[in-house]
């Protein structure tokens, strides 16, 4: 028979359970209030982009080899790649682009002009709705978009009220990539994101990744562009740190000086490092080295294979740490060797 004691023992444990799964579902709960994402990246869909490839969209030549060119994600470009006088060009080549263009393993995004400029309801109009003729079947609309200059809550609100009048019925969800190029858009990323996963849980767009637009990010500080981008490492670091926090992709800087493939390299190298996932291309030149650089090294494959195989093996035999090539090993180390398994697994998936 339970003594006094050991009753009030039994009640305490049980009132301690509720409220430490209580506490834990409030955290829960505030973490999506905040925006944050609880679902694991490693469970969801992964689009891989090492290279997002810039093809401007007033050059045919230039659009019609985007299936040989070799890279994730090709970006019809209408922003800055593209002259003020050829944008209306560049929307008609680009709807034709997406109805002849067959491509494998391609993510055909479309890079529309910011809010500010007053050109991305017309790049919407003219490509996704009607502008220009009958509205396209949704497979031959671009799967991905990506939203350049992104400074306030208020442009995602503009662009989703567009993005909702040009679907036109069609069942249509495309990804949406946006940009931080300026202190603004920094400093606001974390609003501007909290706004994304909202949109993105109402089914408008699918939110999935965030990317530096390191150039005009430049122009807006006023620094001098030097080789190691020192003047970039704070908004370089911060990016990664947010997009991260909401389970998202992050495309690094470009290199704009095409002839310097050591440098580029080096550069593609220190970002996968640092926590990118891919890098803006803008020549052909470029893929090679970049998509290299964001795809894990057979070596670093097997270390993560090997080093899964040996954390099960310990936790069936109660160990939560252990030592593998010298190495402590703990949950945080198999959730890096799992990263990588999975971005091979997607890159590698069979079309
Ligand atoms: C900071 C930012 O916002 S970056 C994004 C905006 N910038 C852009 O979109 C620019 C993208 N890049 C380009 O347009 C081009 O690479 C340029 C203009 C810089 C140079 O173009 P070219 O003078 O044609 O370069 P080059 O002669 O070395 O090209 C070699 C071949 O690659 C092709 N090529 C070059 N760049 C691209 C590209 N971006 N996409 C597809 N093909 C390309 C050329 O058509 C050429 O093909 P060919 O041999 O059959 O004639
Ligand atoms: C890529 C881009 O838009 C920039 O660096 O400004
Ligand atoms: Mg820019």
């Amino acid at each position: 028979m339970a003594t006094r004691q050991s009753l009030f023992l039994i009640n305490f444990c049980k009132q301690l359970n509720t409220i430490v799964q209580d506490r834990c579902k409030d955290r829960v709960i505030s973490m999506i209030r905040m925006g944050y994402s609880t679902v694991s990246n490693i469970d969801q869909t992964y689009i891989p982009r090492r290279t997002v490839m810039y093809v401007p969209g007033h050059d045919p030549k230039k659009l019609k080899k985007i299936p040989n060119l070799g890279v994730d994600c090709a970006v019809l470009e209408c922003e800055d790649g593209v002259a003020i006088n050829m944008k209306v060009q560049a929307r008609k080549n680009i709807r034709e682009a997406l109805e002849y263009l067959i491509v494998k393993n391609v993510d055909l995004a479309l890079r529309v002009n910011s809010c500010s400029s007053q050109l991305m309801e017309d790049d919407l109009g003219a490509i996704i709705g009607s502008d220009i003729g009958e509205p396209a079947k949704v497979e031959r609309l671009p799967q991905t978009i990506l939203l350049p200059k992104l400074d306030h809550v208020q442009e995602l609100v503009t662009f989703t009220e567009r993005l909702k009048s040009v679907k036109l019925n069609r069942k249509y969800c495309p990804y949406l990539i946006t940009y931080v190029e300026s202190t603004q858009g920094l400093m606001n990323m974390r609003d501007i994101m909290k706004q994304a996963a909202k949109y993105s849980e109402e089914g408008i767009f699918r939110m999935d990744g965030v990317v530096f637009g390191s150039d005009d990010f430049v122009a807006d500080i006023g620094a001098d562009r030097t080789s190691d981008a020192k003047e970039l490492i704070y908004a370089r670091q911060k990016i990664i740190a947010i997009a991260k926090a909401f389970r998202l992709q992050v495309i690094d800087m470009v290199h704009v000086d095409i002839e310097d493939l050591e440098g580029l390299k080096r550069t593609s190298i220190e970002g996968a490092k640092m926590g990118y996932t891919g890098k803006q291309v803008i020549h052909p030149k470029q893929i090679q080295t970049v998509q290299e650089a964001f795809t894990p090294s057979p070596v670093k494959v097997k270390w993560a294979h090997e080093l899964i195989e040996g954390f099960e093996q310990h936790q069936k035999s109660g160990k939560g740490a252990f030592v593998f090539r010298g190495q402590m090993i703990d949950m945080p180390l198999l959730r890096q060797a799992k990263n990588i398994l999975r971005v091979v697994e997607n890159v590698h998936r069979p079309s």
